[in-house]
């Protein structure tokens, strides 16, 4: 049986007595790519904030690794190994890219990582691998500020790379993107998947065409569904909810 890394159990999320999560039941393996999608408001912000701690279940659990991350602060989750991408990229603009990349880096050797004991993980990376990886080799030198919304993308995902994750959750990265760099960033997913377990939440159907393998669906807190692209999208409770929605737009 392959070894789970995330499982999130009956979780329920109240605000103020609104359900934001409600019940929600998932898990993924190690290795995965996962797709999440849902119309709006269905909670899949809501969701990542309880991965990463930023927000307590009411109820249930959530366990990385074998362990129930509850009551554990959001700085002790990122160090035991899950890093988050927002929608925004969160770069120093007035530094290179190769300086981006370096003070990432460098964050791995602060005292959090030995003091909580990452037990798996990826390799270490170095500033020339991660420009490589992300397709930045020629714009190394270039401030950050001068980059595409795109490069930027892949300079933010290239940081959060650097701290050797063992889950990677990237929240909508190619919003507001060109098809060409939406395509780069696509590429670079599906290429950190080979070593990574990576949760992305994206509107962009083309976008999830591209690199799903497997879609969950959340709805009003729930799981709706889970399957293949394809399963996913003749889903008659998905058509209605979130793509049948989406076509009418
Ligand atoms: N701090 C909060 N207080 C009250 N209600 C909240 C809070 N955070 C989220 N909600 C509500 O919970 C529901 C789920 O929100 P969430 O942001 O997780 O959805 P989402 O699927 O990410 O939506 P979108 O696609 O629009 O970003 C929404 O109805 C939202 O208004």
């Amino acid at each position: 049986m392959t070894a789970k890394i995330l499982e999130i159990n009956d979780v329920t999320v109240s605000f103020d007595g609104f359900k934001a999560l409600n019940h929600l039941t998932f898990s993924m393996d190690v290795g995965e790519l996962r797709v999440i999608i849902g119309p709006n408001g269905a909670g899949k912000t809501t969701f990542l904030d309880v991965i990463t701690g930023k927000v307590q279940p009411t109820e249930g659990q959530v366990i990385f690794k074998g362990r129930n991350l509850r009551k554990m602060p959001e700085y002790q989750i990122a160090c035991f190994g899950i890093g988050r991408k927002f929608q925004t990229p969160r770069i120093y603009l007035n530094l290179t890219v190769r300086h981006n990349l370096d003070l990432a880096c460098n964050r791995n050797k602060n005292v959090f990582p030995t003091l909580f004991q990452r037990t798996t993980g990826g390799e270490i990376r170095t500033v020339a691998g991660l420009l490589e990886t992300v397709g930045l080799i020629a714009k190394a030198d270039f401030p950050a500020a001068l980059l595409s919304h795109g490069e930027k993308q892949r300079l933010e995902i290239g940081m959060l790379v650097a701290q050797s994750p063992d889950l990677l959750l990237v929240d909508e990265p190619v919003a507001g993107l060109t098809d060409e760099e939406t395509e780069n960033v696509g590429n670079l997913l599906l290429a950190l998947a080979e070593s990574h377990s990576i949760i992305v939440i994206e509107h962009d159907m083309e976008f999830v065409r591209q690199i799903a393998r497997t879609v969950t669906v959340l709805h009003q807190g729930s799981v709706l569904c889970q399957g293949d692209m394809d399963e996913v999208q003749n889903d008659p409770r998905v058509i209605e909810v979130y793509l049948g929605k989406q076509e009418e737009e």
